[in-house]
């Protein structure tokens, strides 16, 4: 902890509302299924919802961290046993962050991390529907394909929807922050595309990472639900529990045209991620080595 948070750390106080780990994001990429599965498990709680930000606690990366410890521990519930609890929170905008790594480091240095990551390109396109959704003016106003090829010489808040758009798929920029803040062994990268089709493999892998027992039976209590086309918590009987509307929205498909472009534009930064992946002696994801088809990359 730094010397600064230890000066102001009355004896009194407990460390005991702190987060074992993170859920860093980035936004869109099935946060919030990893989020909700992992609060199924009998061991793991999560933060209490943040009426102000989407429930999302988002301390590390913005104002809120003025606000100070205590207020960033009530969000956290008194763990029945300290040892074997895990208490998290997911905040999808730490990923992209400057300030949420060194930050984070500095309060909870033994916290594991986890990253959901899809393809630079679907997350982005996901991201778009979703500004539209909200009613984001620039975004109801161009298509996507005018977003992601607006150029220096385009209206200024059209290149600023770009560059929050097309900003956190530098995956491999932003993990390497993060990576300069914490050992490699206390990160986990979650294949977004597993998580959606086979939920249950990702959460033992992410059971196996945390080493929380007991291991909980995500066969039983995930089914997926033919009307949502998701996997869902599965409740009494064939009923089940899904994300709201907000996740899992229905929208055209990406034209080849733009998957092409978005292609080119994360070329540098897909290549960088296969070789920190290959650096952290972990299996790339399928739609990586999809996405670098035919790519030296070593
Ligand atoms: N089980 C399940 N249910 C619903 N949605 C699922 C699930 N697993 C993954 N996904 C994908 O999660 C995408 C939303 O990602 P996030 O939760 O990270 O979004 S957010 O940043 O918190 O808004 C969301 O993106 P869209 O499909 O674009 O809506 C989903 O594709």
């Amino acid at each position: 902890m730094w010397q600064r948070h230890k000066d102001i750390w009355s004896k009194e106080k407990t460390c005991d509302r702190l987060p074992k780990f993170l859920i860093i994001g980035p936004q869109k990429t099935g946060t919030t299924a990893l989020h909700s599965f992992l609060s199924l498990h009998p061991a793991i709680s999560s933060s209490f919802p943040s009426p102000i930000s989407y429930e999302e606690v988002q301390f590390f990366s913005g104002p809120n961290y003025q606000r100070g410890i205590d207020w960033y521990m009530d969000f956290f519930p008194i763990p029945s046993n300290v040892s074997t609890d895990f208490l998290f929170e997911k905040s999808a905008n730490y990923f992209d962050s400057e300030v949420a790594p060194p930050r984070a480091t500095a309060l909870l240095p033994r916290a594991k991390i986890i990253a959901v990551l899809i393809n630079p390109a679907d997350r982005a396109y996901s991201w778009y529907q979703h500004q539209r959704a909200h009613q984001d003016v620039v975004a109801l106003n161009y298509s996507f394909h005018e977003v992601v090829s607006a150029r220096r010489s385009s209206p200024p808040a059209l290149q600023a929807l770009q560059r929050r758009i097309l900003g956190p798929g530098a995956y491999a920029s932003h993990l390497d922050r993060w990576l300069h803040h914490y050992q490699p062994s206390q990160l986990l990268i979650v294949d977004g595309v597993l998580l959606r089709s086979n939920p249950v493999q990702v959460m033992n892998g992410v059971q196996k990472f945390l080493g929380v027992t007991p291991h909980y039976n995500y066969t039983q209590a995930l089914m997926f639900d033919e009307t949502k086309g998701f996997w869902c918590q599965r409740l009494d009987g064939a009923r089940s529990r899904c994300l709201g509307k907000s996740k899992g929205r229905k929208y055209p498909d990406m034209s080849a045209e733009t998957r092409a472009l978005l292609s080119e534009h994360y070329r540098e930064q897909n290549l960088e991620l296969l070789r920190l992946f290959n650096r952290l002696g972990q299996a790339p994801p399928p739609w990586l080595r999809e996405e670098l088809h035919g790519a030296s990359w070593s």
